[in-house]
């Protein structure tokens, strides 16, 4: 059976999403996922874009190991520079890079005509080979480029020297025969195309992400790219827990597999979902909480029959487990380790033990301990061991009112260490926290959507929110998880508050950037 390689580009492309911004640690727990789940590369972010994602990057290099690191970079030498600084220390290093082919790109965008946009592709491979063996280049919106000058790009960079040539349907326009035929004739039409893997990467602005990888690993495609839950620019990228289920499900019609372990999509699903706020649909094919559940009497009377009758993939193949009831709270110490390493955490001695007296104190408002609820625990004190010192962070909330007022008072630990309380009202309880953390921040922010599920079931399920605001005319998101939804909501905006002042760093830094250079 032909083995198809992935590239992971959660944390790339999949960051590109409105709203969702992953701090460093965030990056490294999913980066840390993707290995257990099997993808062979992962795009681990575009250097060149802030300070943090330069550190996110290096960080994930030198930390992660087994799976190639990728780094993104456009057609210049200072992109391919902070490429290399960034993952020099990798186990297995490889760049990314992408110039745009398409006539409305080159035109409009890069201003650059064919040969001038051929040439410079050429010299910055070049230049990126003095630092790296491993070469990616994409043909931005190969789609809509005119085919011959496709395959005559394709060649000059193969000659120029890239290992890996990747054929984006960058605006998700093309039909699943068009996608594969573009491979086919790529692969017959350039008379060096044996010495590289050819790559597919599609986006879902039709709703044809997957249809169109699928097509691409029918014609050829030696790597698909795509990411966990589809997330990603726009209408998001291939959803790689899709492609990979589709291939193990048909594998009599492909005859093709991947490396990706199936049974860790559920966790890498749940913690992608998870950390960037972006909840999975009900209806989303494999992760979406209906995937599996039977609503109507037919069907499930087939079910109880055979199985078969209605359902194509078992739930445990893709890592949702029967057993929904794992701990109590006369629970020890090593079934809670034993469960944690099951759900595929690492943790230290001393991150068990803090764990572990969480879980307890949670057995006490809880009477049945989930896998959600432990990945809940773990999540939060991530979250915490992340804060920096310099950040906003939640020290006491009262809260008062009845249908007709609702008043607030928070005191917030500010970013220079000086503790400020604030009391306001508000048109309901959360409005009011929102009103008085506003009014401790002083600083003008606009919630634009906000969401609340809970983690498990029951009525003492723990609360998960998920917020976006926008602050100078970006979004960002924050989570916030409490038995006490107010507690939850203030949690989730104060994170959102501290991530967008992180990205205003960013935003100095460019500025900064541009008036040394101009
Ligand atoms: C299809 C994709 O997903 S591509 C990846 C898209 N992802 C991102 O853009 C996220 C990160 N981006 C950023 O942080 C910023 O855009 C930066 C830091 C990379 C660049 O910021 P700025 O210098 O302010 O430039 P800005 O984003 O406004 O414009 C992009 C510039 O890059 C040029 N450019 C675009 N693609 C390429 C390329 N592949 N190679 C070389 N130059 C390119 C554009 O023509 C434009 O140049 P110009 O300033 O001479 O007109
Ligand atoms: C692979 C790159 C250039 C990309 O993200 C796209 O074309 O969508």
């Amino acid at each position: 059976m032909r083995k198809v390689k992935v590239l992971d580009t959660t944390l790339r492309d999949g960051e590109q999403s409105a709203g969702v911004n992953l701090n460093e640690s965030e990056k490294k727990e999913i980066a840390k996922q993707l290995v257990r789940l099997g993808v062979d590369a992962i795009e681990a972010g575009f250097p060149i874009a802030s300070p943090g994602d330069f550190q996110a990057v290096k960080k994930i290099a030198d930390e992660v190991k087994g799976a190639t690191i990728v780094g993104f970079a456009r057609a210049t030498k200072t992109d391919i520079d902070s490429v290399y600084e960034a993952i020099k220390h990798a186990e297995d290093a490889r760049i990314h890079m992408f110039i745009a082919t398409s006539p409305i790109h080159m035109q409009y965008k890069l201003r650059k005509s064919p040969d001038e946009v051929l040439e410079t592709a050429v010299e910055m491979v070049k230049y990126a080979k003095r630092y790296f063996q491993n070469v990616q280049f994409s043909a931005e919106d190969a789609g809509r480029s005119e085919l011959e000058f496709l395959a005559r790009f394709t060649k000059a960079i193969i000659d120029a020297g890239v290992t890996i040539v990747n054929i984006p349907d960058t605006v998700g326009y093309m039909m699943p025969n068009e996608y594969g035929a573009m491979f086919k004739y790529l692969k017959e039409k350039v008379p060096n195309s044996d010495r590289v893997w050819f790559s597919a990467h599609c986006h879902d602005d039709l709703g044809l992400a997957v249809a169109n990888t699928l097509a691409a690993i029918e014609n050829g495609a030696d790597q698909i790219e795509g990411t966990i839950n589809g997330i990603g620019e726009r209408a998001g990228n291939a959803a790689l827990e899709e492609v990979a289920t589709a291939l193990y499900t048909r594998k009599d019609y492909f005859n093709a597999t991947t490396n990706m372990q199936l049974e860790q999509i559920a966790r890498s699903s749940k913690l992608v979902s998870k950390l960037t706020g972006m909840i999975v649909p009900g209806n989303k094919a494999i992760v979406g909480a209906n995937a599996f559940a039977h609503e109507s009497g037919i069907h499930q009377d087939g079910i109880l029959k055979e199985r078969l009758t209605y359902e194509i993939i078992r739930p445990e193949v893709v890592g949702f487990p029967s057993n929904k009831l794992v701990l109590g709270k006369h629970s020890g110490r090593h079934a809670f380790r034993e469960r944690l390493v099951a759900l595929g955490f690492t943790l230290t001695d001393e991150q068990v033990n803090v764990a572990f007296q969480k879980f307890k104190e949670l057995t006490m408002k809880k009477k049945e301990i989930i896998d959600d609820d432990l990945m809940m625990i773990i999540d939060e004190q991530q979250l915490k061991e992340s804060k920096k010192e310099e950040e906003y962070q939640l020290d006491y909330l009262h809260i008062a009112g009845d249908t007709a007022v609702s008043t607030a008072m928070v005191r917030v630990k500010l970013p220079n260490g000086e503790y400020k309380e604030e009391a306001a009202r508000g048109d309901g309880l959360i409005d009011a926290v929102y009103n008085a953390i506003d009014r401790v921040s002083e600083l003008t922010i606009h919630l634009k959507d906000y969401q609340i599920k809970s983690v498990g079931y029951g009525r003492d399920a723990v609360g998960s929110v998920h917020i976006k605001v926008e602050y100078q005319g970006e979004l960002f998101s924050g989570r916030g998880m409490s038995t006490n939804i107010v507690e939850a909501s203030a949690k989730a905006y104060i994170d959102a508050m501290n991530r967008a002042i992180h990205k205003k760093g960013r935003l100095d830094y460019l500025n900064v950037a541009q008036r040394e250079i101009g």
